[in-house]
């Protein structure tokens, strides 16, 4: 349905890369390290849970890796571009341009219909929106019919989906989803779960969620464990009980190992 990777497929087949990223939230007595070395690699057209305990530095690696939010130290790579430094114009750009971004709470605008809401990020971003592209991924993702409907005259599964169609159309090299099924039931859920799936399989979509939930975690290639903001372990091709079982021994003795470096598989 959508060319997603041809934009990028020259640059890189590297989707993502941090280098030894740190985030010092606060000051002084009220300083915090939120991420403490983060060092990854991910690869185009693959598809990657981050989990570990609260406060482990889950979200902040997203808004870090998204440019939400930039490092204290370290170096962001989004499709071989470095993060843009500076300005809060330069990172907009820069997010507009490489990465979608997908939250718990759908964040869709309320006064807009499904279709106005899908294209918004392209008329932000002064492009003229292909109303039949967009109409195109809506179908896709099962909201063909909704096009003119508000969002509160969808349930919480499907103004999520508006929210993936949303991210999906503008393209991006990265598509990061903090808690994405948090709000939904499981059977929403995992159909919103196995549309990310489908967009990594079918489109090569590059796609990261954080997620406190072992089995959305096992919808990825790959699961990333994080632990007092360092990454502690991988596991690749992650079953809901892997993770469930590597969660639960978390931080048992992740203090002692050292900066665990995340490649692409
Ligand atoms: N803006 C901020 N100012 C100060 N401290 C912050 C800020 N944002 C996060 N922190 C702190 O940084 C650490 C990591 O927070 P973060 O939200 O990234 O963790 P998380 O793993 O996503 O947690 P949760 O699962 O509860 O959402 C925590 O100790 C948190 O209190």
């Amino acid at each position: 349905m959508i060319d997603n990777h041809s934009r990028f497929a020259n640059d890189s087949a590297e989707a993502l890369r941090l280098e030894n990223v740190r985030k010092v939230h606060g000051a002084d007595g009220s300083r915090v390290v939120a991420l403490d070395g983060v060092s990854l690699a991910l690869r185009a057209g693959s598809f990657t849970a981050v989990m570990g305990p609260s406060g482990s530095g889950k979200s902040t690696l997203l808004q870090c890796a998204a440019g939400l939010d930039q490092p204290t130290d370290g170096r962001v790579f989004v499709a071989g571009a470095p993060l843009a430094g500076g300005s809060e114009t330069a990172l907009t750009k820069f997010r507009r341009e490489r990465v979608g971004f997908i939250f718990q709470q759908f964040n869709l605008l309320p006064m807009l219909t499904v279709l106005q809401n899908t294209t918004l990020p392209l008329r932000l971003a002064g492009q003229k929106p292909d109303e039949g592209k967009a109409a195109a991924v809506l179908a896709r993702l099962g909201l063909g019919d909704r096009l003119g409907r508000l969002p509160s005259e969808l349930s919480g599964g499907q103004q999520q989906r508006v929210a993936i169609a949303r991210a999906l159309v503008a393209e991006p090299a990265v598509l990061f989803a903090d808690e994405p099924t948090g709000a939904l039931d499981s059977r929403s859920a995992r159909e919103v779960l196995g549309l990310l799936a489908e967009a990594v399989r079918r489109d090569g979509q590059t796609v990261v969620v954080v997620t406190h939930d072992p089995v959305a975690a096992s919808y990825a290639d790959a699961v990333l464990f994080l632990a007092d903001g360092r990454i502690v372990d991988r596991i690749a091709a992650p079953t809901a009980e892997a993770v469930a079982e590597r969660m639960t021994h978390l931080g048992d003795d992740d203090a002692e190992h050292p900066a665990f470096t995340a490649a692409a598989s």
